[in-house]
């Protein structure tokens, strides 16, 4: 076990240019109240080659906010209120629940609960054992806000949507990221339940030209090109080994590389094998483009995968079972008390630090 610690940086970016000024043609698609977006586009004028858009300041957000894959920070900032007003309080640390974890947001007391339907302009989520709710309490002394339900890109949203809620952490106030998911191990050393805590991870969709900070990038979020080296906190990756040997449960935490594709495939053994010679150890689809968009607005992040399942990357294993996501949600479900005794004590220490 290891020793390691981090730095900070932050940013966002304004709907892209198809939509982000009324010049272009308008978007089809969901509609504003009765209208639908190709009626309003039928109202505009041409003027000079522009096209004069006679939409309110209102019906164009509107417009914006349903069919763009990225909020501007004025979007992000009334949900962060919405949340902060209705919650009543403003909490310091995020928790994002991987799959079959959303046990880590029952543990939060004197909760006030938000059903994502029902918060303006946030995307609902589709996949079993991401319930779609944020949960905004105390733990251990902190107030903290939990997302029981994570967005994927496997489910049709694009990466800044995905991570947008990352961006209502932070202006609801949150300067840790607590960011959790179920990964298959590739590391022919972890064993299905343990916990690896993530120390650096290989952004495959990246590798393929897709980032969750695309677009014109907001400077009031951060920077342009953020670095990214120092991504994990070590600080906190030293602090959990620490809590994990006393759990006694040392034997079964790891501190390794994490990579995110885009499934809903698992793995072919020929890109597992390709995956372990880059040096991941867990792999999953998740949880990558949160971090970046974490750092991007400069706020701390730990994040660890619970091992659901093992990924051989060997063809004469084959006769293994096949992972499915019943399996990643029972493992998850018969390790969601480690899982939480683990965030509840790291919380318990940075509390105690402020
Ligand atoms: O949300 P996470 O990354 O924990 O979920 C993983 C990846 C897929 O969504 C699902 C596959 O079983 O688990
Ligand atoms: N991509 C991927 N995601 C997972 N989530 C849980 N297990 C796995 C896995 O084996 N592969």
């Amino acid at each position: 076990m290891t020793g390691y610690n981090a730095k900070g940086d932050m940013a966002t970016s304004n709907g892209n240019h198809r939509n982000g000024h009324c010049n272009g043609s308008s978007s089809n698609g969901n509609g504003t109240g009765d209208r639908q977006a190709d009626d309003l586009a039928q109202e505009n004028q041409t003027n000079n080659g522009k096209i004069q858009c006679s939409l309110t300041p209102e019906e164009l957000r509107a417009l914006r906010v349903l069919n763009e894959d990225t909020y501007p920070y004025e979007v992000i900032q009334e949900i962060a209120d919405f949340i902060v007003k209705g919650a009543g309080m403003r909490p310091k640390i995020g928790i994002i629940c991987g799959s079959g974890l959303g046990s880590l947001a029952d543990i939060i007391t004197d909760a006030k609960i938000f059903e994502y339907e029902k918060i303006p302009n946030f995307p609902v989520s589709t996949v079993e054992g991401h319930a779609g709710k944020l949960v905004v309490g105390h733990l251990e002394g902190a107030i903290v806000m939990a997302m029981q339900g994570r967005f994927h890109f496997y489910e049709g949203y694009p990466l800044a949507k995905c991570s947008m809620p990352v961006r209502v952490m932070k202006l609801c106030g949150v300067e840790y990221l607590f960011a959790t998911n179920a990964a298959g191990g590739i590391n022919p050393k972890y064993a299905v339940g343990d916990i690896m805590l993530m120390h650096d991870h290989v952004n495959m969709l990246g590798f393929a030209g897709n980032s969750p900070l695309q677009g014109p990038n907001d400077p009031r979020f951060g920077p342009r090109f953020p670095a990214l080296v120092n991504s994990y906190n070590k600080d906190l990756i030293n602090k959990a080994l620490e809590i994990g040997k006393s759990m006694g449960i040392e034997s079964n935490m790891h501190v390794g590389v994490y990579s995110c594709l885009g499934g809903p495939t698992y793995e072919t053994i020929a890109e597992l094998k390709a995956l372990r010679m880059m040096g991941v150890d867990a792999v999953g689809m998740s949880t990558v483009h949160e971090v970046i968009t974490a750092r991007h607005c400069d706020m701390k992040v730990f994040a660890f995968s619970l091992i659901t399942n093992k990924c051989s990357t060997e063809y004469s294993d084959m006769k293994d079972e096949e992972a499915t996501h019943e399996e990643v949600m029972s493992v998850a479900k018969n390790r969601q008390k480690a899982c939480c005794e683990l965030v509840a004590r790291l919380v318990r220490e940075i509390q105690a630090e402020s």
